[in-house]
């Protein structure tokens, strides 16, 4: 059966273009011509099995990692040209939804979120800082939350509040790393939602890594499907959900 490779004539131009990336570790080939293309504000959801390479490619798409081949553009830079300086510029316009979130235990929600500003923009002025602070807790549905600990949070919350901390840079990329794992049904749906109104009203382009066929079904405009290395099949859910490919019929199960 021959994969499915359609793009849901999905619009704009690409924030991420992966070109055939390699990427082996001595004899194990992990990443072998994989390619992949976000579109400016699409949600491209991709899907691959545990040690499928999903991490790799994610480091190598953010200069962590270097592939052994191929080339990897964001916003329209090759990234292994960049200088150092440079890359650490580029990464600010991405923001990390990490699985199981992520916070730091030890500092209250206020200075979760104040970390990226301390770091990232210098010459910001004190009001300022809290003003985005507060913007971006409003915008997650936790405005009063500003001085709890992490621990003080339920799971769905600290969730939110890691989705607000990625957002406060005002990112164009969000990449979410299995944002559903770990929650109950309905806070899951939750959290998508929010992801879907996020995309709204900051117009951000988002890669999804999920293994929530339901997640997937929800917030995908266009899902790429990671397998041996190489982007296996890529199309709509639809398309995907009801190919009969056995290899690809797997990852709906
Ligand atoms: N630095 C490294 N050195 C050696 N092998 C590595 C290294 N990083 C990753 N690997 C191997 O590459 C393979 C892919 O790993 P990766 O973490 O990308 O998988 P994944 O798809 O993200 O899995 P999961 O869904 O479980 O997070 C695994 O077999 C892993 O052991």
């Amino acid at each position: 059966m021959e994969p499915v490779q359609s793009n849901n004539n999905a619009s704009g131009k690409p924030v991420i273009e992966i070109n055939n990336l390699y990427k082996a570790f001595g004899d194990q080939k992990v990443l072998n011509g994989f390619s992949l293309e976000l579109l400016e504000g699409e949600n491209l959801v991709l899907m691959g099995k545990s040690g499928s390479g999903k991490s790799v490619m994610i480091k190598c798409l953010v200069g962590l990692m270097e592939p052994d081949n191929g080339t990897v553009k964001v916003l329209g830079k090759d990234i292994s040209k960049l200088k150092h300086i440079e890359l650490d510029e580029l990464r600010t316009h991405i923001g990390f939804l990490f699985q199981g979130s992520a916070l730091y235990d030890s500092m209250t929600v206020r200075e979760n979120l104040e970390f990226p500003l301390r770091r990232h923009t210098k010459n910001m002025t004190n009001r300022d800082r809290e003003t985005r602070v507060r913007e971006a807790l409003e915008n997650v549905g936790l405005p009063k939350t500003m001085d709890l600990m992490p621990a003080e949070l339920s799971g769905g919350m600290q969730r939110r509040i890691a989705l607000a901390r990625a957002l406060i840079l005002k990112p164009r990329i969000i990449i979410y790393d299995e944002p559903t794992t770990g929650l109950d049904p309905i806070t899951a749906k939750e959290i998508i939602l929010l992801m879907m109104n996020i995309q709204k009203m900051y117009r951000t382009s988002s890669l999804i890594i999920t293994h929530d066929v339901d997640c997937a079904r929800v917030i995908s405009n266009r899902m790429i499907l990671l397998l041996d290395g190489i982007n296996y099949a890529q199309g709509t859910f639809k398309e995907l959900s009801t190919s009969t490919d056995p290899k690809i019929q797997a990852f709906f199960k």
